[in-house]
């Protein structure tokens, strides 16, 4: 049985421990089931964000005309976006040689599964396996869609966003579309179709779109998209799928009357949630925790109830971006992989991860909403701004009391006068959040223990002491250890900081 001193399964937000545990010079082994890069690479954030920009600039020309742009027949050409999006995710291969040419890394393409506390079987594709063991084991598995009970799909047929950017890439947009969920997917792909000339319509289960909004927010959502004649219904039961001709019909059931409709179209995106990649883990051979979702339950190390087993990203169940996987896998190479003394460790915080959703326009939030803030017992005030109060608001064409006038909404500490939360949806919603996460994030924290009875020795030092630490507003590195949903923001924190230490 091969031996490593670091075993890394799963090369989404992982790879950042991979390449920390490389430059200290460790026997690394990195397993991957699929293509590397993980689920923003290959079927997440980037081949998204190639077709939502596109759209974006669409619709921007739609509307130009009120600030006297005017350009006619505009339209999205399917087979430009399709090459574009399709370039960035061939670039995966190109991941695994990189890691292949350290003599001190092997990568594995195969299944991970625990045969015993630190040793793993990896499977692969024509069913012959191998077994490792290691000293300490990165779990970064990410989630996969969780496809509803629903009698009749599997029959006629679906896309998820993991076959969408697989086997089942249209050559051209489809005709009409039923989107299953108004969460992020639902409503991010609803805006590429609409864009593209698809008749959408959303099935969602929750009274609002988007939900995870300020309701103000959904409800501003829910008119741009039925401005652009998207077919929105809430408060859906989905009820079965048949075939006729060729489409699909789907039956809906209204949630509070109980009455049902149906509607139909060419294809069917299913987008209800994800659920966390554990089952194939058999982590029944560890000592590692589930929650009852089949989460693993991490602390603020992101250590697990294994000794020498951490994980993180999507997995452990914390706010599933990747600005957040990104952030604890940074923590994790801080820790365990620069040398650095137990008392300059760092932990992770999730009161004020940030999230947009890349439709248009935009929304972001970090930190608490005003129930949420409520339900914590603040005294809470609210300020709201729209764009058309803003002098560059005014030069983009937006007019007070216009549907498309979006606002910003702060939840604020009526005794303290601090900022609780800070919710957008907007032009560029996805950047302007941005000085509000540095700022929910600054100052000095001490460490929160989460889930307490996780906790190795070092945790149990850290906690007793107990450890402080100042996020610095001037310090370069404060940039790099603060989250950021914005890619290429995103990229120019990291570039600084990479640049600070080269210097
Ligand atoms: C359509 C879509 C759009 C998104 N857009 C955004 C966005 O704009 N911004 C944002 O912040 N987030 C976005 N997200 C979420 C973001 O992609 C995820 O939060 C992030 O990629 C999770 O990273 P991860 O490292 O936890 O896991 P992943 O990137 O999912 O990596 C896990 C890897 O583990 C592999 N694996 C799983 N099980 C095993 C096993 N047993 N053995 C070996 N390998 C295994 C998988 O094949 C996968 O490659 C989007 C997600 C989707 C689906
Ligand atoms: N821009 C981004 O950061 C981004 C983009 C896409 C996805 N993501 C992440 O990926 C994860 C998955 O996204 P998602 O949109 O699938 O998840 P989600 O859980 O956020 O939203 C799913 C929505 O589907 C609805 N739903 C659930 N079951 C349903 C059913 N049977 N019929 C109709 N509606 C149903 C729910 O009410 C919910 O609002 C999210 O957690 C999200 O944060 C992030």
């Amino acid at each position: 049985m091969k031996q490593y001193d670091v075993i890394i399964i799963g090369t989404g937000a992982a790879n950042i421990i991979a390449d920390a545990a490389i430059r200290q010079h460790k026997q690394v082994a990195i397993i991957e089931r699929g293509r590397f890069g993980g689920t923003c690479l290959n079927r997440g954030c980037i081949p998204t964000k190639v077709m939502v920009t596109a759209a974006n600039l669409l619709c921007e020309i739609r509307e130009g005309a009120r600030i006297g742009i005017t350009a006619e027949n505009a339209t999205l050409d399917w087979d430009t976006l399709a090459r574009r999006l399709w370039q960035k995710i061939d670039e995966s291969p190109a991941i695994q040689a990189y890691y292949d040419q350290f003599p001190n890394v092997d990568t594995y393409n195969g299944t991970a599964s625990f045969t015993g506390k630190k040793t793993i079987a990896v499977t692969k594709a024509d069913g012959t396996a191998e077994e490792l063991e290691g000293r300490q084991i990165f779990i970064g598995t990410g989630g996969r869609t969780n496809i509803p009970v629903l009698p009749g799909l599997e029959e006629c047929g679906y896309i998820t966003s993991e076959t969408f950017f697989g086997p089942k890439f249209p050559g051209k947009p489809y005709k009409s579309l039923i989107v299953i969920g108004g969460g992020p997917i639902g409503c991010e792909f609803s805006h590429v179709f609409e864009a593209a000339g698809t008749q959408v319509t959303i099935v969602q289960h929750n009274v609002r779109l988007l939900p995870k909004e300020e309701p103000e927010i959904s409800a501003f959502m829910l008119r741009q998209f039925q401005n652009r004649h998207i077919d929105v219904r809430l408060n859906q039961d989905t009820i079965s799928v048949r075939r006729e001709g060729d489409e699909k019909v789907l039956t809906i059931r209204n949630r509070t009357d109980g009455t049902t409709a149906e509607v139909r179209a060419e294809e069917i995106l299913v987008a209800p949630g994800i659920r966390p990649m554990t089952e194939l883990l058999q982590l029944e051979h560890t000592d590692v925790r589930l929650d009852s979702r089949g989460y693993i339950e991490t602390n603020e190390f992101l250590e697990t109830s294994a000794d020498g087993i951490w994980a993180l990203g999507d997995v452990n169940g914390r706010a599933p971006f990747r600005h957040k996987a990104n952030y604890e896998a940074e923590i994790i190479a801080h820790n365990l992989f620069s040398h650095m003394p137990r008392e300059n460790w760092r932990w992770a915080q999730y009161d004020a991860v940030p999230a947009v959703t890349y439709t248009y326009p935009e929304t972001a939030h970090t930190g608490l909403t005003e129930e949420g803030a409520r339900k914590q017992g603040y005294d809470v005030e609210t300020a709201v701004n729209h764009y058309s109060a803003s002098a560059k608001g005014y030069a983009l064409g937006y007019e007070p009391g216009a549907s498309d006038d979006g606002f910003i909404k702060l939840i604020i500490d009526k005794t303290s006068k601090q900022i609780l939360g800070a919710h957008i949806v907007g032009h560029e919603a996805s950047i302007l959040i941005q000085p509000f996460v540095n700022l929910l994030m600054c100052g000095t924290h001490t460490v929160q223990p989460l889930r307490p009875d996780i906790a190795s020795a070092d945790a149990q030092y850290l906690r007793d002491l107990p450890l402080t630490r100042t996020l610095d507003p001037r310090s370069v590195y404060t940039l790099s250890e603060t989250m950021t949903p914005h890619p290429s923001l995103s990229e120019v924190t990291m570039w600084t900081r990479y640049y600070y230490e080269k210097k």
